[in-house]
């Protein structure tokens, strides 16, 4: 069975130079309440993954986002969640409206710079949280930041 694409976003306070990561805690449903994500969700039939993200976001947050690059994953470029979901993430930064946890999500937390893993992320988030990080760490290294708006 083809897995399900779902697709989340990395909202950090700067895409020129990410400190903060806004990590979402689970209200819903039981089995996942609790633990925390990416903010995003499934892409409709007819969606581009880009415009399933903003719609996602809008729900979700009630904010409008810039996307900044996409974070590549390792199974053709996307990320595997399980066998029935796989993940596209894109960085993104907020450039209208304060995010809420409007629904599927109890808090909302900016997780400080060094400080990202530290609340219990879903499992299959664990890898990407730390890819995150180490991708951010070679920012002005060997390549630039995650500036490269596409919407
Ligand atoms: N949004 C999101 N989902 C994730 C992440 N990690 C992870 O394993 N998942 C899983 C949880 C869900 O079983 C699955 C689908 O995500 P979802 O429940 O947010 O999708 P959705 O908003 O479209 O949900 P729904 O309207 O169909 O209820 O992906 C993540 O970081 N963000």
């Amino acid at each position: 069975m083809t897995p399900v694409l779902v697709v989340a976003a990395a909202v950090v306070d700067d895409l020129d130079d990410p400190r903060l990561l806004l990590a979402a805690r689970r209200a819903t449903p039981a089995s996942l309440a609790g633990r925390w994500e990416f903010p995003g969700g499934k892409v409709e039939a007819g969606e581009t993954p880009e415009d399933a993200l903003h719609r996602e976001l809008r729900e979700e947050l009630g904010v409008r986002v810039g996307l900044g690059v996409e974070l590549l994953g390792p199974d053709d470029g996307a990320w595997r969640l399980s066998d029935q979901y796989v993940m596209r993430l894109w960085f993104a930064e907020v450039v209208e409206g304060e995010p809420e946890p409007l629904v599927e999500h109890d808090q909302l937390r900016w997780l400080p710079d060094g400080q990202w893993l530290d609340v219990p992320w879903l499992d299959a988030d664990v890898r990407i949280v730390e890819g995150l990080a180490t991708f951010v760490a070679g920012f002005g290294k060997d390549r630039s930041g995650p500036v490269e708006r596409t919407a």
